[in-house]
């Protein structure tokens, strides 16, 4: 199998920006996580996201759709003080980011407070992960989710797995030290390489059980210990279609949260079209099918989730483009369009 090297990676301009000051946003973030003290006081002035048993506040736009409040530390000082809350909850929050302005990002679990309070306080609703991912500009997700991400990996690490003593966070939350056993813990994401499978004119998709209905996707698993991105491809490919890779180019990569931390690792593949023959395997899919480019084109063209299916089983949808499934065909289509 040819592994065809990819095309040199263009970092995307962000804005007005200029490379200083990405640079002192980065320096000043890895400042924060390594001395607590200069954290404590980042944020007293610093802002603040919020959630509830991991789902994060949106507030409507004037417009009816859904923006990501994030709030300055007085304002969430203020609400817990009429909530009656003390004050100390605010040093549980998690560092996220800062701002171009160098102002630090948290994000805070509020699992203790009445939900309902916190909403009509804050102007917003807790909504589920997967429905805000859906509701949000693309720009907003990679915050909402790496804020979830992080305090979900705090809830599942208060204990060391060596000694089952209770771990102790930085102020940051970068890390969690066991102090009897001296094991330092680190947020995690578990690698996955997801596919999009070409025979040169058709591409390859498939479906989980657990998809919503009339969705396809491109591959994906887990990679196993010791495993290259290649191999991991190579062999989830075998396994889920039974068909033999050809040669693999590295697309882009994505932050998912769902179930639990992924980092996706996105490439296309080809098979010859004479070995296109699917092979399915009855563990983990229903359907995997070979679609042309007009099928593929008609589906980028529908809503995620259709709005229109009205229960017919047979209208056929691919992922929102939040989710690196949706770039993936995006790329292959225009790539048809092109040769
Ligand atoms: N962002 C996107 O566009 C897409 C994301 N995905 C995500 O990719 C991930 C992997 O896809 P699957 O087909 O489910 O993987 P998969 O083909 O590896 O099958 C999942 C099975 O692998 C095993 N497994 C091995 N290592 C695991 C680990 N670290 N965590 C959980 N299970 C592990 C479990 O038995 C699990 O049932 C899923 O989290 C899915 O949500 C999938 C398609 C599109
Ligand atoms: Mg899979």
């Amino acid at each position: 199998m040819r592994w065809i090297r990819a095309l040199p990676i263009k970092i995307q301009p962000l804005g007005s920006r200029c490379c200083s000051s990405y640079v002192s946003r980065m320096r000043y973030l890895m400042n924060l996580k390594e001395d607590d003290e200069l954290c404590r006081r980042a944020l007293q002035s610093g802002t603040v996201l919020l959630y509830h048993k991991l789902s994060p506040l949106l507030q409507r736009t004037d417009r009816g759709g859904y923006k990501l409040p994030i709030f300055q530390v007085s304002v969430v000082n203020g609400m817990l003080e009429k909530l009656g809350k003390d004050a100390e909850v605010i040093n549980s929050s998690v560092l996220v980011g800062c701002s171009d302005s160098l102002l630090a990002q948290f994000c805070l679990e509020v699992a203790e407070l009445e939900q309902n309070a916190v909403e009509e306080l804050c102007q917003g609703v807790f909504t589920d992960l997967r429905k805000a991912f859906f509701l949000l500009r693309s720009s907003e997700v990679p915050l909402v989710t790496r804020g979830q991400a992080l305090l979900r990996w705090h809830q599942t690490h208060s204990y060391c797995s060596a000694t089952g003593k209770p771990t102790q966070r930085n102020q940051a939350g970068s890390q969690r030290v066991c102090h009897s056993s001296g094991i330092t813990y680190y947020p995690q994401m578990a690698p996955v390489v997801i596919v999009l499978v070409s025979d040169g004119e058709r591409c390859l998709l498939a479906r989980q059980p657990a998809f919503p209905r009339g969705m396809y996707s491109a591959l994906a698993g887990f990679c196993d210990m010791g495993e290259t991105v290649l191999e991991t491809l190579r062999r989830e490919v075998a396994e889920e279609v039974g068909l033999e890779v050809e040669s693999a180019q590295y697309s882009s990569s994505q932050h998912w949260p769902f179930p639990q931390s992924s980092l996706m690792v996105a490439c296309h593949a080809t098979v010859s079209p004479g070995s296109s023959q699917i092979n399915l395997s009855g563990a983990e899919l229903e359907d995997a099918r070979w679609f042309t480019l007009q099928e593929v084109q008609e589906a980028l063209q529908r809503n995620s989730p259709p709005r229109d299916i009205k229960g017919e089983a047979n209208v056929f949808w691919v992922p929102p483009s939040s989710a690196i499934a949706n770039q993936l065909i995006q790329e292959w289509a225009n790539q048809q369009l092109k040769s």
